[in-house]
């Protein structure tokens, strides 16, 4: 369990942690979601000790970073998949932390095999694509086989068979019982992976709710049809209530109807329809909307 409470952290003028407060509960994935600069890895840092906060506290297991008595056992990081020497091979890079974290050495060949960098141990890190170099730093991360892991934007630079590698190991960690921690600032990667979110805008907390509540409220209001008609289509929307934009030559956003109800009016009249899409809405578009009413922050919040 990861416990944030009342986080504030500041460089000079910036605040880039205001009063957070939040809790990262076991057996589940919690998206740690918001834009870029809101102050994700500002707090993930706090967390892991490497940030002293002007107030509040981040405790892991109950307890501050530094009074963990066998850190790597306890809590595994991704923060930045670059920080490797360059000259040292994936191997020599694990046994180091495992040697310095008091993990024994057998673990490095378990976690190179898990993250799929088997094959290539021995070569140097400094050749390794971003994304090896991610799968590096998470098995940095599952190193001392830890109850609680972040990861910083893991998805970064993967290609897409990495990305639902990520994806997948996320769940089956969270499936084994642990504390999974994942920021993003992508609410559609959050989609997929997360269970739980935790939304911050300027490091203030703006949601501590579930993925499927977060989506229901924010992230299904439009949906865009392509259609050769879409003069007539959109009068016969606009008549059933719908608000309807014109975008490029052929399109439609609409909001206010669902993409069934949109196809049966279409089809009702007989409108030719080339292509009808749930849009969701974006990152940037719901922190918009969020931050027009701040009422709507506390009613998001069901701490959970
Ligand atoms: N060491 C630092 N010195 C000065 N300002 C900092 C420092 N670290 C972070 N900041 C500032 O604090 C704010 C939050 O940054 P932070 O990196 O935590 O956000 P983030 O949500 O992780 O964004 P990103 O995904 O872009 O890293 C930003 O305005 C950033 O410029």
């Amino acid at each position: 369990m990861i416990e944030v409470t009342e986080l504030t952290k500041r460089f000079g003028r910036v605040t880039a942690v205001d009063g957070l407060t939040f809790t990262v509960r076991p057996g589940r994935v919690t998206g740690f979601l918001g834009p870029n600069g809101s102050g994700k890895s500002t707090t993930l840092r706090a967390i892991l000790g490497l940030e002293a906060p002007d107030r509040g506290t981040a405790l892991v297991g109950g307890l501050p970073y530094r009074d963990l008595r066998h850190p790597l056992h306890q809590v595994g990081a991704l923060l930045d998949a670059g920080a490797v020497h360059p000259g040292r091979s994936a191997r020599a890079h694990l046994m180091a932390l495992a040697v310095a974290g008091r993990v024994g050495r057998r673990r490095v060949g378990e976690v190179l095999e898990q993250v799929g960098l088997g094959q290539v141990a021995d070569q140097r890190a400094g050749g390794f694509s971003l994304g090896m170099r991610q799968r590096l730093g998470i098995a940095a991360a599952l190193l001392g086989d830890p109850p609680v892991v972040m990861f910083d934007e893991p998805v970064n630079g993967l290609d897409p068979e990495g990305i639902r590698w990520v994806r997948q190991l996320m769940k089956s960690l969270a499936a084994e019982g642990r504390t999974v921690l994942v920021s993003s600032h992508l609410m559609s990667e959050m989609a997929l992976t997360a269970d739980h979110l935790v939304v911050i805008g300027r490091g203030r907390l703006i949601a501590d709710t579930g993925v499927k509540a977060f989506l229901a409220e924010h992230g299904t209001g439009q949906v865009q049809v392509r259609s050769p008609a879409r003069g007539s289509l959109a009068g016969v929307l606009r008549e059933h209530g719908a608000g309807v934009e014109y975008q490029g030559s052929q399109e439609l956003l609409v909001t206010g109807l669902t993409v069934d109800r949109i196809g049966d009016l279409a089809a009702r009249n007989g409108l030719p329809v080339h292509e009808l899409a749930a849009r969701q809405a974006s990152l940037e578009d719901v922190f918009m909307n969020l931050t027009r009413d701040s009422v709507e922050y506390q009613g998001m919040c069901d701490g959970n």
